[in-house]
């Protein structure tokens, strides 16, 4: 299977995640797209979804989706998105497309977070995708300073505003051994909005697209 095929066949199995009559939490990126696709052959089954980002918005509404405010949502058991790295463990690095913050809002209220993904996003240690960390404008060379007192590169990522207003700074050259910790470490710099790491709360299931099907990955 090449990767995209994998990318559509982990959303396809993520279909059986969606209750009935449920307002459904969804992500952001190509492998999230392949998930709307899907979710539009049974838009009549369930309430409406909640977006990530104004991208996601987009296309559920282009589907015929119900868009919802996630503060009129009561109750979300489903968070369904993609990552650019998991472990087995079931950390993630999330953003690549800058979509981080909303993302980890709506996976916040969610009770399940289903991520789908493609082989090549499984590995041992999270940190060759350069992570990603969402920061106030005005904040941009400070964060950048303590971040690199951390050990990381950051690169301003060049021409890009996030949905919020906020630029994003993308932390290279991390070996990150312990996620749990740099996540709170990262979010505790003044002006940082929030980063792209996913490890206090990971994913619940990971859908993995695999040459030989799809895997499904618990932990605990
Ligand atoms: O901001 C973007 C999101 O975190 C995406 O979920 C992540 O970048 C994975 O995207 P894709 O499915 O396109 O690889």
């Amino acid at each position: 299977m090449t990767q995209d095929e994998q990318k559509r066949a982990a959303a396809q199995a993520a279909i059986q995640y969606v209750p009935i009559g449920a307002v459904i939490g969804v992500g952001t990126g190509s492998t999230a797209n392949y998930f709307i696709d899907e979710l539009a052959k049974i838009k009549h089954k369930i309430e409406g979804a909640v977006a990530s980002s104004e991208a996601t918005a987009q296309r559920l509404h282009k589907h015929g989706i119900d868009v919802l405010d996630l503060n009129t949502v009561a109750d979300l058991p489903v968070y369904v998105d993609g990552a650019d790295e998991i472990t087995k463990h079931l950390h993630m690095i999330k953003g690549g497309g800058g979509a981080l913050t909303r993302e980890k809002i709506v996976a916040a209220v969610a009770r399940k977070f289903i991520c789908i993904t493609d082989q090549s996003k499984l590995v041992n240690i999270l940190g060759s995708f350069p992570l990603p960390v969402e920061v106030i404008p005005m904040a941009r060379s400070y964060v950048a300073r303590e971040i690199t007192l951390l050990g990381g590169h950051p690169a301003l990522r060049q021409g890009f505003t996030t949905d919020n207003g906020n630029v994003i700074l993308d932390i290279h050259g991390l070996q990150i051994l312990n996620p749990v910790e740099l996540e709170t470490t990262l979010n505790q710099i003044t002006g940082v909005i929030t980063n792209g790491l996913f490890a206090r709360k990971g994913a619940n299931v990971l859908l993995l697209g695999t040459d030989a099907g799809v895997e499904t990955i618990t932990v605990g």
